[in-house]
């Protein structure tokens, strides 16, 4: 049967690496059907709202959801509500995708491409699971006036056990599936919500008896993942400190080009992105890399439509196009998004 995926590709560089992960999807083979849906500032412009009713609802109709990136410039001085960015966490909120996974690895052939020494990012094979529904984004926030008459902005941190719990349990389960490593990274020297967050979670080791679970703060995360990344299995964290480490990963294997993610719901059911943003600064000029939305069509085929082996061909000739030499800018190189596209489909 015919399984629908819905296309939306929103702003900036998203429509370009979007359009590269459709082609390598339907060179599968497999039996997929694309619909495109306006979204971000191309929402905006076309239907005065960044998440127009019609996207969210094609988005629940599909089997699944290709997301590309949302955010233009040309509307930075919007009220925040109408502005691009909304759009990605109400779609996120209102699909109930609270499971982010960021996987990160280093391809070979990459040693150079990466912020660190080849014997350290050759030790990378990670995943950050980021909760992706709560934390600082979606708590209560304004602005508001202090006694002194001085402007105040300020947004609500905090965590439900309920929701600690649900994607903890995400992390000890695909820790189980890898290298049996669950590092649990807080703030919990300084933060209540992470204070929870470490209760919670530490006391759900009893229910994994195989997986070793250790416990950080954000910032010694963030150094030990450029001191040591090979330490990492798994890691879960918040909404925010996964926003950040995963960016920073993505530089650990040689750009953020490469890294993509799978925004998944208690069903399965998920929203298929990299975790780059919209590159305005290289938007229209054909020099993004593809690949991490490619990568991210790759864990669409195995996560929500069950083609785990067509995601493994999609991941295959990804490694072996990079492994031959193909390089966007990002990595050094002189390709286009399309010409490296146009790489990985040979190796398919
Ligand atoms: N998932 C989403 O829709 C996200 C949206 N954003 C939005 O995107 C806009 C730009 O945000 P930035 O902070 O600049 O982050 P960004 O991720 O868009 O770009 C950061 C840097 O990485 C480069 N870059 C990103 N993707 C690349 C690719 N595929 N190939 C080569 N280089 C790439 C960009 O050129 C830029 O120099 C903002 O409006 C932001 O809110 C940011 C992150 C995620
Ligand atoms: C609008 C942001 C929360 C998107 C982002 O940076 C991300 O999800 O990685
Ligand atoms: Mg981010």
């Amino acid at each position: 049967m015919t399984k629908l995926i819905a296309v939306l590709a929103g702003d900036g560089i998203g429509p370009e690496v979007t359009a590269e992960a459709v082609r390598v999807l339907q060179a599968t083979g497999l039996d997929l059907a694309f619909e495109e849906a306006p979204v971000g500032g191309q929402g905006y412009r076309q239907t005065g709202r960044p998440l127009p009713p019609e996207t969210l609802a094609l988005a629940r109709r599909a089997d699944a959801v290709l997301f590309g990136a949302v955010g233009d410039p040309e509307f930075d001085a919007l009220e925040r509500r109408l502005r691009p960015e909304a759009a990605i966490l109400g779609i996120r909120r209102e699909m109930a995708t609270f499971a982010n996974l960021r996987p990160a690895k280093l391809f070979k052939g990459l040693e150079d491409a990466s912020a660190l020494r080849p014997e350290v990012a050759g030790a990378i094979d990670l995943l950050i699971v980021r909760e992706l529904n709560g934390d600082v984004y979606f708590g209560e926030k304004g602005f508001r006036t202090s006694p002194a008459g001085h402007r105040q902005g300020y947004d609500v941190m905090s965590y439900d056990e309920a929701e600690v719990r649900r994607i903890a349990a995400v992390g000890f389960d695909a820790a189980r599936r890898r290298r049996g490593k669950l590092c649990s990274v807080d703030k919990a020297n300084v933060l209540e919500t992470s204070q929870l967050w470490r209760d919670v979670v530490s006391a759900m080791a009893a229910e994994y008896p195989d997986v070793e679970l250790t416990h950080l703060y954000v910032d010694n995360a963030a150094m030990q993942l450029v001191r040591d990344p090979g330490q990492f299995d798994v890691i879960v964290t918040g909404n925010l400190f996964g926003d950040i480490l995963s960016d920073q990963a993505s530089m650990c294997v040689g750009s953020i080009g490469l890294l993509p993610s799978a925004s998944l719901d208690a069903n399965g059911k998920g929203m298929y992105e990299p975790i780059h943003g919209s590159a305005p600064d290289i938007a229209g000029q054909g020099k993004a890399n593809p690949c991490a939305a490619i990568l991210s069509a790759a864990m669409l085929l195995r996560f929500s439509l069950g083609e785990g082996e067509a995601a493994d061909r999609i991941e295959a000739a990804v490694a072996r196009a990079i492994a031959g030499g193909a390089r966007t800018g990002d990595l050094g190189g002189t390709l286009s998004t399309t010409a490296m596209a146009d790489a990985v489909l040979r190796e398919m």
